[in-house]
């Protein structure tokens, strides 16, 4: 369910989403245009980005700007971030939300998979953050919101590439954080649980593994993409005028 919440100083504010066209980045997309926002996202699946796009027009009568790229091509993410200003002014919010979840077991990863890993899942962040900050040092100041994932914290046994870039994304919040406050540019983190997103559904869902899960967090309820949307909100607004370099857990109280 999408939050009720309204911020009112996002009303028309430039926001950039990477992985917004599926999953939680769309549950993103729509939220930040629900509040009136001007939103760009970056994604490389062109189909679902589109037809996110076609739906949230019709629904909201304002199209966000879906721009296809491929986040490991660095010239290509700077060339999509100069886009979303051309269209939209200084990007002020950046939710750094791509990432690629794929299994490995330790004996088959080579060079070539673990740099491709940390390509989608750690450098990104970096660059795309990289890219915004002139705009928000213009702009007098801004939000990164970058996501991480509690599986990091959990002794994960099939997807040490995965685990170690979200560990990564943590301390590149908490470093950026520090270099980038005085100029009132915020950046934070969010952790979440387990949220059961069409990917998660095609790949790794039954319905036995998500009792389990649902009987170990204190709210009883499956997370959907949606129920991140309220906390980004909050880091994206105002409202957390004072909260930076801060990690979020949005996992329903997982004991
Ligand atoms: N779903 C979960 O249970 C869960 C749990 C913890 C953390 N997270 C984190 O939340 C974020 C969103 O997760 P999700 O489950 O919605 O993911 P998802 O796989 O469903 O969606 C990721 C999106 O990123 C896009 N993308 C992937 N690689 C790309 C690339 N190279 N260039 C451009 N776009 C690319 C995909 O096309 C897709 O639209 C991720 O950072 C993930 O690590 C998710």
């Amino acid at each position: 369910m999408m939050p009720s919440a309204r911020f009112v100083d996002l009303e028309g504010a430039s926001v950039l989403i990477t992985g917004g066209g599926s999953g939680i980045g769309a549950a993103l997309t729509e939220g930040f245009a629900r509040q009136g926002a001007k939103v760009a996202f970056i994604d490389i699946a062109e189909r679902p980005s589109l037809a996110l796009a076609d739906r949230i027009e019709k629904e909201l009568g304002r199209r966000p700007l879906y721009l296809k790229a491929d986040l490991r091509d660095i010239e290509a993410l700077r060339a999509s971030v100069a886009m979303a200003v051309e269209a939209h002014g200084d990007v002020t919010v950046l939710v750094n939300n791509a990432a690629l979840d794929d299994r490995h077991a330790v004996e088959d990863v080579t060079v070539e998979f673990w740099d491709n890993n940390q390509a989608i899942n750690l450098r990104p962040h970096f660059f795309t953050a990289q890219a915004v900050v002139p705009g928000m040092k213009r702009a007098g100041g801004g939000s990164i919101i970058n996501f991480t994932s509690t599986s990091f914290l959990m002794n994960f046994p099939d997807m040490p590439a995965y685990t170690a870039a979200k560990a990564g994304i943590v301390g590149l919040t908490k470093g950026l954080a520090g270099n980038l406050g005085a100029d009132r540019i915020r950046v934070n983190a969010v952790a979440p649980g387990w949220v059961i997103t069409e990917r998660q559904r095609e790949l790794w869902v039954t319905e036995e593994r998500i009792a389990a899960h649902v009987a170990k967090q204190c709210i009883k309820d499956v997370m959907q993409a949606d129920d991140l949307v309220g906390t980004v909100l909050f880091l994206a607004s105002d409202a957390s005028r004072m909260l930076t370099a801060q990690t979020l857990i949005v996992d329903g109280g997982y004991l």
